[in-house]
């Protein structure tokens, strides 16, 4: 059996949902389950929407209707008037009207994850609808009951063994009577709340699937021809990889390389299941293969930018040097806070870490480090990572642009630049 997963580019508009079914289409005659993504920029809207809903501003129901205007013109552009989809997507949307109706009374991230999980909830809806009405036989299914995780909002933790008996459970008997359509970057705690997996965590969703139904492969669909040593929309003169090895595939997606979430390859690696990217555009194209035996060529370095990120330095409030046990409490913060440190250094006085800025984090972060400590930071740099780099390659990246931490190892250059 087959894994596709569709992203938000992919199902954008009318013309896209008529793409992804001439895509399935073509894959007549094997069992496959659909993973689809919130449509376009849903998920960004959705944020805002939670936003507005939280400090009570007065854009919240022009944000709210705009997204259901969205969702509506797309499924009058594919059914027309009166196709029974148009009471899915209502009866999805009016939770949300209920829900922003009272003040909150609940956990931000708690009801981020209700507001946020709506775009997959009618994306799905409509791609499943699209299928039948075209004459592809399929069922739409709640993934919530079948990816199990605890009740981290926003950040869910997949419960494996719980997930891997409800997906054996029930999914092979329904591929045998037709296509399932599923929801990407949800899950669903014990209390049957509603979770999210992590930004652009539908890649992930398709990998668990994958590994717990010992699919043949996973195919994400995507806007770029497959992988490319570097994203075309900050790079001209790129490269596609036709092959890459997994090892490869994680080091570059712990690096920030957005093309696929960092937490999708290590299941497939595990149970060797290949992962493909294909371009959504050209279905018959080879895109790139991730799998075992993988031969990588790098013609070319592999570059990875990261934007707003935070340099922070801290020092021992007495000038005395930065110690194991200064080190000790200060990853204990980072830990304590979930920042991750994408580079770091360590001299007599100082200790330096590159961050992601995230305001609400980082404000918390930032408080509680200066309890202890002096610090001082620097926002809005950009941090540029260099697999299997060349001096002439780092040279080009930095042109112009002041540097302000640099590392290099055998196969790894990383510069923060400002
Ligand atoms: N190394 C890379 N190769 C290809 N695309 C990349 C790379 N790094 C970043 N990208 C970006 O990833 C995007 C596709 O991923 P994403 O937007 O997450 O797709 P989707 O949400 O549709 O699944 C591309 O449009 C491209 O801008
Ligand atoms: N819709 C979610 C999950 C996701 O993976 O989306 P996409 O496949 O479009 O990156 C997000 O935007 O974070």
């Amino acid at each position: 059996m087959l894994v596709f997963k569709f992203g938000g580019a992919s199902v954008k508009d009318a013309q896209g949902v008529i793409n992804l079914g001439k895509v399935v289409s073509a894959y007549n005659g094997n069992q496959i389950l659909v993973v689809v993504s919130a449509m376009g920029k849903t998920t960004n809207a959705l944020e805002r929407l939670t936003n507005a809903y939280f400090n009570g501003t007065d854009d919240m129901h022009p944000i709210f209707e705009e997204i259901k205007e969205y969702h509506y013109h797309i499924a009058h552009e594919l059914f027309g008037e009166g196709h029974p989809v148009f009471d899915e997507i209502a009866n999805t949307f009016v939770e949300i009207d209920w829900m922003i109706e009272d003040e909150p009374q609940d956990d931000h991230d708690f009801i981020y994850d209700q507001i946020v999980s709506i775009g997959e909830m009618v994306s799905t809806r409509i791609v499943n609808a699209w299928f039948n009405h075209t004459g592809i036989t399929s069922k739409w299914l709640d993934v919530r009951g079948y990816i199990h995780t605890d009740n981290t909002y926003r950040e869910g933790v997949v419960d494996w063994d719980k997930t891997r008996a409800s997906i054996s459970k029930s999914i092979p008997a329904l591929l045998n009577n037709g296509i399932v359509v599923t929801q990407g970057f949800l899950g669903g705690t014990s209390e049957n709340f509603t979770t999210t997996l992590g930004r652009e965590g539908s890649d992930y969703t398709a990998s668990i699937f994958a590994a717990c139904l010992g699919a043949e492969s996973v195919t994400t669909w995507k806007d770029v021809p497959g992988i490319l040593n570097a994203d075309p929309k900050h790079f001209a003169d790129t490269i596609k990889f036709d092959e890459l090895s997994y090892q490869e595939a994680i080091e570059m997606t712990y690096y920030g390389a957005s093309v696929i979430h960092p937490k999708t390859i290590k299941p497939l690696q595990n149970a060797r299941i290949p992962l493909l990217v294909k371009p959504f555009t050209d279905p018959t194209a080879p895109g790139t293969q991730i799998k075992e035996g993988a031969v990588n060529k790098f013609e070319k370095p592999v570059i990875i930018v990261k934007q707003n990120q935070v340099l922070l330095s801290i020092s021992a409030n007495d000038y005395s040097f930065i110690s194991e046990s200064h080190l000790s409490d200060i990853f204990g913060l980072f830990a304590k806070h979930n920042v991750k440190v994408n580079m770091m250094q360590t001299s007599a006085l100082s200790f330096t870490a590159c961050i992601d800025y995230a305001a609400d984090k980082f404000e918390k972060l930032l408080q509680t480090l200066k309890a202890s400590f002096k610090v001082k930071y620097n926002n809005e740099l950009t941090l540029i990572t260099l697999r299997h780099y060349t001096n002439e390659a780092v040279d080009e990246v930095t042109a112009g642009k002041t540097i302000l931490m640099k590392q290099t190892s055998r196969n790894t250059a990383q510069v923060v630049l400002k």
